[in-house]
């Protein structure tokens, strides 16, 4: 069986929860070790009223204890889950583990903890040097994003040729998609320019992308990438039944009709590292911590799933 390091995120959020209440079936389909000490565990499973699993594999992530805070954005859980994540990674990195999954962190409280990074993904490309990619998604429909931690208004100026290229290149390499909707940026991928030109930077990435893989060496003899496509309509049913990958220019131009259309069973994936990591696709649902509310499961063992089918 497969082991996977599993960050147990912020103790403040669902994050723990999750992991108790899923152990028996993550168990069924791997070998899963917690970064997190007994006296957390102990803290949190106490609150949530919940019993902890005898086979509940524990690994420290050497970080200092606190008191948990249901729903509070706080530097002490922000450290705590920085901690447990880079130990996952090193597990993983020195060969005990054979991926990573992360439950959720709360970016905030990285900030108040003075964690110089805006989530996992970040962090990984900084550990490794490599030009880590964010994927969400889920069968139906996979979403690389080209930009995605920055504010909105510094994307046009993210816009570059050669590192869109390389970009393409390193997403369809890693996913073997071979057919693959490019996004424009502007409002009906601007219009031939009335409502903007980042689209002409946009085609000439996919033009050399195609160039580039219509290489005799390469395995894919077609054009996969295709764009760029008005953003507009380029979810709609029709555009699902054709295109299962999709690379949206920003977080929220690719991650808003995933969410609306497939938040219960997506996950978020990085890509183009070392290692294998997976994510559920939600964030720490403070509304809800500790409340005993109805989670949704599904993202968190489709990550432990994709694991283990790709490390198979
Ligand atoms: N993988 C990650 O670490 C990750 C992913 C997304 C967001 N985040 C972070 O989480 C924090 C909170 O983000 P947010 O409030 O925007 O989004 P969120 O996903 O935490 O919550 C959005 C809504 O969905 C609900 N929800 C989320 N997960 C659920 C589940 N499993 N079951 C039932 N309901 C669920 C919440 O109760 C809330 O109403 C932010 O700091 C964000 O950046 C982290
Ligand atoms: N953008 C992700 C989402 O919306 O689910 C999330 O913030 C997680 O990002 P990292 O994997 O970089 O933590």
């Amino acid at each position: 069986m497969k082991k996977v390091a599993i960050s147990i995120g912020d103790l403040n959020g669902i994050g723990i929860e999750l992991a108790l209440r899923c152990h028996s079936q993550v168990r069924k389909l791997a070998e899963p070790l917690y970064l997190i000490d007994r006296e957390m565990l102990e803290q949190a499973a106490e609150l949530l009223g919940l019993e902890i699993p005898e086979d509940f594999v524990l690994e420290s992530p050497g970080a200092e204890p606190f008191t948990i805070r249901p729903g509070v954005v706080d530097a002490a859980a922000g450290s705590y889950s920085f901690a447990s994540f880079k130990a996952a990674v090193e597990l993983c990195t020195e060969g005990h583990a054979d991926a990573v999954c992360t439950l959720p962190i709360h970016k905030k409280a990285w900030e108040l903890a003075g964690i110089p990074y805006k989530g996992h993904t970040d962090a990984l490309r900084d550990f490794f040097g490599r030009e880590a990619i964010m994927m969400l998604g889920c069968p139906q429909m996979y979403v690389g994003l080209y930009t995605e931690h920055i504010p909105l208004k510094e994307v046009p100026e993210a816009m570059n040729e050669e590192r869109l290229t390389r970009f393409l290149l390193d997403f369809q390499r890693e996913t073997g998609a071979e057919e693959i909707a490019v996004l424009g940026l502007n409002p009906h991928a601007g219009d031939h320019g009335v409502l903007g030109d980042e689209e002409r930077i946009i085609e000439a990435a996919i033009d050399n992308a195609n160039r580039i893989i219509q290489n005799p060496k390469s395995k894919i003899q077609n054009r996969p990438f295709e764009g760029p496509l008005v953003p507009d309509t380029a979810f709609t049913p029709a555009m699902r039944r054709r295109f299962h990958y999709f690379v949206a220019m920003y977080h929220d131009q690719g991650l808003i009709p995933l969410k609306a259309l497939h938040f219960d069973e997506s996950i978020n994936v990085s890509l183009n590292l070392p290692i294998l990591r997976t994510s559920v696709d939600h964030g720490t649902a403070f509304d809800i911590a500790y409340k005993r509310a109805e989670l949704n499961t599904k993202s968190y063992l489709n990550a432990v799933r994709y694991i283990i089918d790709r490390t198979s």
